[in-house]
């Protein structure tokens, strides 16, 4: 894998996250009211079924789905689920996010996190995700404690 970090427009895309548990619903949330998003899953958690401005679709992930879609975060429990999704998006030239394989994606999410005017965002390069996690916490501290 060989990644540069760089800043998504994001603006007027749309976005379809498949799943519906907790890493689906932490991924929506990084989009939600930004743009329009699409959630494609067998069940639904109780914090996605509570979000507002988000188009539910209760059903299995099937190829199809991803026509019209710019942006898609395969986010379900089952690998191979998404292992398809990735191997479909590359075919319809969709940028794809695989939340079980850091070698299936496009993009990665880093940690982050806004600053005044700033944000500061932390990526192991899909290496260590935690890690990513807990420098993020000790950076924001750190800028906390700054009389700036
Ligand atoms: C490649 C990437 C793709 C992507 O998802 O974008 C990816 C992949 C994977 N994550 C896994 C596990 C965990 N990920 C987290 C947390 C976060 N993961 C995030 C990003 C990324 N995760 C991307 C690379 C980021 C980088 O470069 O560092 C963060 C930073 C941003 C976000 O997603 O929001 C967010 C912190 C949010 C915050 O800021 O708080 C936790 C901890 C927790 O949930 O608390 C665990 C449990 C780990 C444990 O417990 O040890 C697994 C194994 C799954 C399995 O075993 O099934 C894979 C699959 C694989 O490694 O191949
Ligand atoms: N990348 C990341 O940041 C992280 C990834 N993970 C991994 O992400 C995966 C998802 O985690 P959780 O949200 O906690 O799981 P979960 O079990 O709470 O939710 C999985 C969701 O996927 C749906 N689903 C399963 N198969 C489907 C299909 N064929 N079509 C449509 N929907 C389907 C289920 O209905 C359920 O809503 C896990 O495999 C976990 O290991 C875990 C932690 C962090």
């Amino acid at each position: 894998m060989d990644y540069l970090p760089v800043i998504l427009n994001i603006t007027g895309k749309k976005c379809l996250i498949v799943g519906g548990g907790k890493v689906a619903a932490r991924k929506i949330k990084y989009f939600l009211g930004r743009v329009e998003i699409t959630v494609i899953s067998k069940d639904f958690c109780r914090e996605i079924k509570e979000m507002e401005g988000v188009k539910l679709v209760r059903k299995a992930y099937e190829s199809s789905d991803l026509d019209g879609f710019d942006i898609v975060i395969a986010a379900t429990n089952d690998e191979k689920t998404n292992r398809q999704i990735f191997l479909d998006a590359r075919d319809k030239n969709v940028l794809v996010n695989n939340a079980t394989s850091k070698e299936d994606c496009d993009f990665l999410m880093p940690a982050f996190f806004n600053y005044k005017d700033f944000v500061v965002a932390i990526s192991s390069f899909g290496n260590s995700p935690k890690g990513s996690k807990n420098l993020k916490e000790k950076i924001k501290k750190y800028l906390e404690g700054l009389d700036v």
